[in-house]
């Protein structure tokens, strides 16, 4: 079936990219300059003749015209010789320098920047979105050249429902929501925050094919509790307004600059580009009914203006995760990625580590697992994990609970903790159930003990899995012990992979948030290395949704999304520890996903279909049809004939 998946995948590749189907038109009401500096239409050298005349841009552009296949040559020419430039600097000057050349592509001609990302996916991916974006975020406000999406700050209130209508698309499918107070596992980045949800969308267009016409980034800037951000910098310092090119000559006021307290924040500015200036609110966040009164008000404006729109949330703190999903999710067609989309990938990588052991997935309910990280991630994690084992047994989740085990800064989670967070209440272990460990008991105490089949993080603390835990894991009952380091970025992780297999042994399964290369285990052994991040889920998640018309998304939907992805490997993958498929394939993943939520709508009778196609065609459709339905409504990247209407 892989093999199928890999063929199919390739071969919808190369039919698109060399068809000479003549695409549909697209309707422009603009002209001249005017569209060579919108890039959702810009063909930059690309334009032909006729168009040029259409569209009056004779004389706009230089004489030649450049085939879209040229113009693709020509760019990933640039991107190799800056690969081969940069090579022996650092990963942050590398990464950002990579982000720039596809971010410049990005904001001047859409259709050429996602075609070379669909077709170079495993190598931009990780440019584009993680790891990198989580860099992008810490230096937004210096790498800050044009906007994209939208912002709404607290100062908005009142105005939503009119501001909505500034955004200049007629109409939007998709929207990622970021508040900015978690992101990834950075903390509190303010306004910085936006990179996620445009990394998001970006995913949105390149593994689901969502048309980036209809896609919407969106920041709600209620303030910050970094106090990095709200010093800001520039108001503190007012002499280093002047250009970073001065630095040399500030070296030159020799030891007064060494011992200056401003030495180190210009340095970090001109040598990475920092931002002195934060763009968002230099405020603290607004809490309570006003933090809410904001998300509400903007809710109600999107809703308003597209009623068929679809809401991620994405990297919300906590407390504000849950509160809006519960909020939310019978009132508007909205979900949560961190804790719903993460839930799904971690529940597909558990079954498959079941599977890598030789064993009936009956058995995921022997398996020990101590998830590490009690948030918003964690906490979905463990309740999907849950509901899937009571499930799978029918038996009830109570029965389900025990073989879970929960660690958060304070250690082992117990019905002793004082203070215990509600949301975390309902997995504190009982002291009778954890035989002679303690409330508070220390991840490696727990893991000596337990002897876990799975250890899973989602902590956003680099490192906590060190060598003493890893080498614990040896002591695991599993054949096939199973190690989850999913915190992003790279940094954050839990552990390395190398690290991985060095220490808790060949014979283990890996997977992490972020990618890392495969291990070379010697004697021609490989440790595969996988990626367990929630962007397997969240675009087919959306395109099933979408296209089912649904108004809602609903435990059955996301339950359809991540039995989906379970049982998309082989059985011989799987036992080579192989659990997700590659990023290659990840559009023909992505419309198994989507036809399998979409499929779910149906069966919930939530359907209410899209465009032309109504709820008793998507009644009647098979498995496979669906399969293809949800694929021909992917949007891939063409120059389509631009027609001029007033
Ligand atoms: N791979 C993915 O698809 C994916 C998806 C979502 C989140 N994440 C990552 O997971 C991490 C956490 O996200 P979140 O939304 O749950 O964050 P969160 O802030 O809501 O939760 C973090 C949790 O980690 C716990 N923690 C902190 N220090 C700890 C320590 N030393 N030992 C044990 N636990 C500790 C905290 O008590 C808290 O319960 C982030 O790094 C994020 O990037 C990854
Ligand atoms: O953004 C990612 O890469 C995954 C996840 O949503 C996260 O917050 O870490
Ligand atoms: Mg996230």
């Amino acid at each position: 079936m892989w093999k199928l998946a890999r063929l199919a995948a390739s071969s919808l590749r190369r039919s698109r990219r060399f068809s000479t189907a003549i695409p549909g038109p697209c309707i422009v009401h603009k002209r001249g300059a005017d569209i060579l500096h919108d890039p959702w239409f810009n063909k930059d050298t690309g334009f032909p003749y006729t168009e040029r005349d259409r569209l009056g841009l004779r004389g706009l552009l230089p004489p030649r015209v450049i085939s879209f296949e040229q113009q693709y040559a020509r760019f990933m020419e640039s991107y190799r010789s800056l690969e081969k430039n940069t090579q022996g600097q650092t990963y942050g000057v590398v990464s950002l320098a990579k982000w720039r050349i596809l971010n410049r592509l990005h904001d001047r001609n859409e259709t050429l920047y996602y075609r070379v990302l669909i077709d170079n996916i495993k190598d931009f991916a990780p440019i584009i979105y993680t790891p990198t974006v989580g860099l992008v975020c810490q230096n937004y406000s210096g790498l800050f050249r044009r906007p994209r999406g939208m912002y709404f700050s607290a100062k908005d209130k009142g105005e939503m429902m009119s501001m909505i209508y500034n955004w200049p698309a007629h109409e939007v499918d998709m929207i990622v929501l970021t508040d900015g107070s978690r992101i990834l596992g950075l903390g509190d980045l303010g306004v910085q925050g936006i990179g996620i949800p445009i990394g998001k969308l970006d995913m949105y267009v390149a593994a689901a094919g969502f048309n980036p016409q209809r896609v919407l980034p969106v920041m709600l800037d209620v303030g910050t509790n970094n106090q990095r951000l709200l010093e800001d910098r520039l108001c503190e310092w007012p002499f280093l307004l002047c250009d970073s090119y001065f630095f040399p000559v500030f070296s030159l006021l020799g030891e007064w600059w060494e011992r200056s307290p401003s030495r180190k924040i210009y340095e970090d500015i001109y040598s990475h580009e920092l931002s002195l200036i934060d763009l968002g609110l230099r405020q603290p966040r607004l809490e309570g009914e006003e933090y809410l009164s904001i998300v509400d008000e903007f809710m109600e404006a999107v809703f308003t203006r597209w009623p068929k729109a679809i809401v991620q949330f994405e990297d919300f703190q906590m407390k504000w995760a849950f509160e809006t999903l519960q909020r939310y999710r019978k009132k508007f067609c909205m979900f949560n990625d961190d804790i719903q989309g993460t839930a799904g990938v971690a529940l597909a990588g558990l079954l498959g580590t079941v599977r890598a052991q030789g064993r009936p997935l009956s058995d995921f309910v022997k398996q020990k697992i101590v998830v590490v990280g009690a948030g918003s991630a964690g906490l979905g994690v463990l309740s999907t994990s849950i509901q899937a084992a009571a499930r799978i047994t029918g038996n009830d989740e109570t029965a389900a609970k025990k073989q879970f085990f929960l660690i958060d800064k304070d250690g082992l989670v117990t019905k002793q903790r004082k203070n215990l967070d509600p949301a975390a209440a309902p997995f504190a272990k009982d002291p009778a159930e954890i035989d002679g460990l303690k409330e508070g008991a220390t991840l490696i105490e727990v893991v000596r003990k337990i002897k876990p089949h799975v250890l899973l993080g989602l902590s956003g603390v680099g490192g906590i899995f060190n060598e003493e835990v890893l080498k614990a894991m040896r002591e695991s009952e599993s054949t096939k012990p199973a190690i989850f380091a999913m915190s992003n970025p790279t940094m954050n992780a839990e552990c390395t992979a190398a690290d991985a297999f060095k220490h808790a042994g060949d014979d283990i399964v890996f997977a992490s948030g972020s990618p890392f290369e495969n291990v070379d285990l010697g004697n021609g052994k490989i440790g595969y290395v996988n990626q367990a991040n929630n962007m397997y889920l969240f675009p087919g998640i959306g395109l099933g949704t979408l296209l089912s018309g649904a108004r809602f998304i609903t435990d059955g939907m996301l339950q359809a999304a991540a039995e989906c992805l379970a049982s998309y490997m082989t059985d011989e993958d799987i036992q080579k520890g192989i659990l997700y498929p590659s990023i290659n394939s990840i559009r023909h993943i992505t419309a198994e996903v989507g036809a399998a939520v979409l499929r779910a709508a149906v069966a919930e009778e939530l359907a209410e279909g899209h465009g032309d196609v109504g709820p008793r065609e998507l009644k009647h459709m098979s498995k496979e049809e669906t399969v293809e339905y949800v694929t021909r409504n992917m949007w891939y990247p063409v120059y389509s004939p631009l027609v001029h209407e007033k």
